[in-house]
């Protein structure tokens, strides 16, 4: 349905001395080479540690960022080579939800209004269908009705993200996107919210990529399971296979371990600006061979794709 081939996306910052001296061609490769496809109905899971490219995957695939390689098709068609209408259709039913909720609603605007925008925007409703349908969203996401008049600022974090979540909603996405929709809310509100969203999964006929860095949280409601790590895919599966997990870098993922950064460790720093594996470094159990050739991502068994010279 949503399918990156071969998509990479680089970004060239020349005034930054810093990204000089670790990138001396000036280019941060945020996403390197990626190859995935979102398949309809599906929930896929993306995951990987801070600076390993997802929101930018994610950016590119909703047509945010342009491709520097590659190409995003969305049922078949080349997201370049769309004209306007296709391209406006395209973004109204591929939407993104971040994961910081505060920066996309506007602090002057009420509740109601912010549920309202979106409508008027996509859809030629007069004002008591809008009204309809914003009463009917609050109720499906569980915003009670004496927020209506509230302003961003006056709601909790878990309320932020439900509006968030009902104004996508609005415009009948057909895919959404979702960057870490649960980082900042407790264990209580991370599982109400994912509930929800997994409710009108079925009720709205959606896909979903989640982005985050909890493999566990990931693994327990998706389908598949993509681990990013410096900008490359290291493996793709099929959640319920997780214990069969391959490449050293998701096996410490699964352990818990992967977060926790020696000092000093570069977590910018990425794997095409040396030869061999990105993850040569940290890996305890690295050949020679990694050092020096960057391993394909291959199939190890069905439904399963590890880049790893060992797998
Ligand atoms: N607009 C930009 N200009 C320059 N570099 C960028 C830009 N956006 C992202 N990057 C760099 O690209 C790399 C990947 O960033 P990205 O935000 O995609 O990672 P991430 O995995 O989503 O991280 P996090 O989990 O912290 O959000 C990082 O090195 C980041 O600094």
């Amino acid at each position: 349905m949503l399918k990156a081939e071969n998509l990479s996306v680089h970004f060239v910052v020349r005034h930054n001395p810093l990204v000089r001296l670790k990138h001396p061609d000036h280019t941060i490769r945020a996403v390197s080479d990626v190859s995935i496809e979102l398949k309809n109905g599906e929930i896929l899971g993306l995951v990987g540690e801070s600076g390993s490219g997802k929101t930018t995957l994610a950016r590119a695939l909703a047509g945010l960022v342009r491709p520097s390689g590659g190409q995003v098709l969305y049922r078949g068609s080349d997201l370049q080579k769309m004209d306007a209408p296709e391209f406006k259709k395209y973004r109204r039913e591929v939407q993104l939800i971040l994961q910081d909720s505060d920066s996309t609603l506007d602090p002057r605007m009420r509740l109601v209004e912010l549920l309202e925008e979106p409508l008027k925007i996509n859809r030629h409703l007069d004002k008591a269908e809008r009204q309809d349908l914003v009463s009917a969203i609050m109720e499906k996401t569980f915003i009670p009705p004496s927020l209506a008049g509230r302003y961003p600022t006056e709601l909790s974090g878990g309320q932020r993200q439900r509006v968030s979540l009902a104004r996508t909603l609005l415009v009948r996405p057909k895919i959404i996107i979702a960057d870490e929709p649960l980082s900042g809310l407790d264990t209580i509100l991370r599982y109400q919210l994912l509930k929800l969203m997994l409710e009108l999964k079925e009720e709205y006929g959606l896909s979903y990529l989640l982005i985050s860095h909890d493999l566990q949280m990931i693994s327990s409601v998706c389908n598949r399971v993509a681990v990013m790590y410096r900008g490359k895919l290291v493996e793709v599966m099929e959640s319920g296979n997780m214990s069969s997990a391959v490449h050293p870098y998701t096996k410490m993922l699964l352990a818990g371990l992967a977060l926790e950064l020696e000092e000093g460790h570069d977590l910018h720093h990425h794997a095409e600006d040396g030869q061999g594996c990105g993850f040569a470094g940290r890996c305890p159990v690295h050949l020679p061979i990694c050092h020096q050739e960057t391993p394909s991502l291959k199939g190890v068994s069905e439904n399963h794709l590890c880049a790893c010279h060992l797998a």
